[in-house]
């Protein structure tokens, strides 16, 4: 059984993720790194997928070698951010299935607002990865799972960067049955509702507005 936070400690992504904290790095620079770290946190939240063996033969014999079983995981990016661990994500798998959920924060109740929802077919039967690089009130990635599950969603992670204890905690109480994989646990949030330290507005530091 997956605890119900994991913290990747590995020193890739913490060496990575101090570089994209910093206020001065570029848009290209962000983005390329997020890329990077979403490869070696993809590792992680897999770890669990199912294996099955098939027969095959090696130039020298035939042998039973392992394969992942069942239907193909599902993948769904939290827009717009979530794009940004998506990418790298599906380059480590690129069979997996595809969807996004449309939310947006509003800056003043700091509530989410839906604007989309297009995801695969069957989550019933697929692990279902859910992707956006911030946990911070929770109240977002909360919506989103509600969504998820409303659609069949049974077996789900949910990825991100950074969280903040809030967001965690929220989650823990909404959704108990969701793992949560993360790069690191932050102190708090602020009277916005940004995480401190933080590494400021994903969205924007990675699509250049503000
Ligand atoms: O845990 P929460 O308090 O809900 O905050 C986290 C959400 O805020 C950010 O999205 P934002 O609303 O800025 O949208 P964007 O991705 O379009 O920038 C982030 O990508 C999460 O989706
Ligand atoms: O710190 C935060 C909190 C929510 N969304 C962000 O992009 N950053
Ligand atoms: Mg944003």
């Amino acid at each position: 059984m997956t605890r119900h936070l994991t913290i990747v400690d590995h020193p890739l992504v913490q060496h990575k993720l101090t570089i994209m904290r910093q206020k001065d790095v570029s848009t290209a620079g962000f983005r390329r790194l997020l890329r990077e770290i979403s490869l070696l946190l993809a590792y992680e939240v897999t770890r669990e997928l199912e294996l099955t063996t098939i027969r095959i033969e090696t130039p020298i014999c035939e042998m039973e070698a392992p394969t992942l079983e069942g239907k193909k995981l599902a993948l769904i990016s939290i827009l717009r951010a979530g794009n940004g661990l998506l990418d790298g994500i599906l380059e480590l798998i690129p069979g997996a299935r595809v969807g996004f959920v449309g939310l947006y924060r509003d800056p003043e109740t700091l509530q989410p607002v839906e604007y989309y929802c297009k995801v695969p077919k069957e989550l019933d039967a697929r692990m279902t990865i859910v992707v956006d690089p911030m946990l911070a009130t929770g109240n977002s990635s909360v919506a989103a799972i509600d969504m998820l599950k409303e659609r069949g969603a049974k077996n789900l992670r949910f990825l991100c960067l950074l969280a903040a204890p809030e967001g965690v905690e929220r989650m823990r109480q909404a959704h108990p049955d969701v793992p949560i994989f993360t790069a690191a646990l932050d102190e708090r949030l602020d009277d916005h509702g940004y995480i401190v330290p933080g590494l400021g507005d994903a969205g924007d530091r990675m699509f250049g507005t503000k």
